[in-house]
């Protein structure tokens, strides 16, 4: 059986484990470690997963490694587990934004294989978004098994290119606080509007979910859904009329740019 070890217990590999173990992958081939002990024993009591302080113990167990702490940190993980034991038929996933394909195998001294996976945080709920790309060490076995892992808890595409990584953050990587942010925003005036905090809750958040499942369940072009809401003259084209004055597809574009260019000044810091 595929076991699997996850370096850092925070929100994203928090999210990918919640998924497998909703996908009935077994708590004993899983393990997670944290160097606090209150994070990963929070998770180990909540799954039956086991856990460690120790990165290497984890490796040395695991077959598939997931690396999901800050983009900062991976290369001095995995180049500690690499000067520990042999890592040549292990897989290394990275999650992170900003640590490349060539510094986290020149951290292994190019051994064992690394994908590199940009994963979004509703994988939580089995709806994330993962992009996925592979050294060309990486077996078609192991890209399988990766392939798996992330599909436990969405859907997932295959890159050809690794810079398309960053364009993947752009888009659903970092595209779930966008989309908290348009929320956030609506509760706020809500609430100014007189409802209560529990009301203004409960109105933006199922307009959401209506909203995304009608994308989801309708085979017309979102351009479309949204003139089917928009009254010649009415409230919505005001609405929206009030948006593009202020630049929104615009500044959309821009925040996505902004993303995309903080990943590759990432792997320069790295
Ligand atoms: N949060 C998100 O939506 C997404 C995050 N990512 C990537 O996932 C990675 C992790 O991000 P988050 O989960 O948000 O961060 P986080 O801060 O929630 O989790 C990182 C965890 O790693 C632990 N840690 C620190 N040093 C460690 C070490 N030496 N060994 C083991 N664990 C250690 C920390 O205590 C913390 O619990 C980042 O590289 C980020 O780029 C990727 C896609 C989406
Ligand atoms: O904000 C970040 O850097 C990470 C990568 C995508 C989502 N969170």
């Amino acid at each position: 059986m595929t076991k699997v070890a996850f370096i850092g217990a925070g929100n994203m590999n928090s999210a990918v484990i919640l998924g497998l173990i909703n996908a009935g992958v077994s708590p004993s081939n899983i393990m997670v470690t944290n160097p606090s002990p209150e994070k990963r024993e929070k998770l180990a009591q909540a799954h039956g997963i086991l856990h460690t302080a120790n990165n290497v113990e984890a490796a040395e167990f695991a077959d598939f490694i997931v690396l999901g702490v800050k983009p900062h940190l991976i290369t001095q993980v995995t180049n500690d587990i690499a000067n520990q034991i042999d890592v040549s038929q292990k897989c290394f996933i990275s999650v992170a934004a900003g640590t490349t394909m060539a510094q986290i195998q020149q951290s292994l001294s190019g051994k064992g294989s690394v994908i590199r996976v940009m994963p979004n945080t509703p994988s939580q709920l089995g709806l994330g978004v993962s992009g996925m790309y592979a050294c060309s060490q990486t077996t078609e076995q192991q890209k399988q098994v990766a392939q798996e892992i992330m599909q436990a808890v969405g859907i997932i595409k295959w890159l050809d290119a690794e810079a398309q990584i960053d364009d993947i953050i752009a888009v659903s990587g970092s595209g779930p606080a966008y989309f908290f942010l348009f929320m956030e925003a609506m509760e706020t005036k809500a609430k100014a509007l007189g409802f209560s905090d529990n009301e203004a809750r409960a109105l933006v958040q199922q307009t959401a979910l209506g909203a995304a499942q009608m994308v989801v369940e309708n085979d017309i072009s979102i351009a479309q859904l949204r003139e089917n809401v928009t009254s010649k003259g009415g409230t919505t084209q005001a609405a929206l009329n009030t948006f593009r004055e202020g630049g929104l597809p615009e500044l959309v574009s821009n925040a996505m740019d902004s993303a995309i260019a903080r990943a590759k000044e990432m792997a320069q810091d790295s």
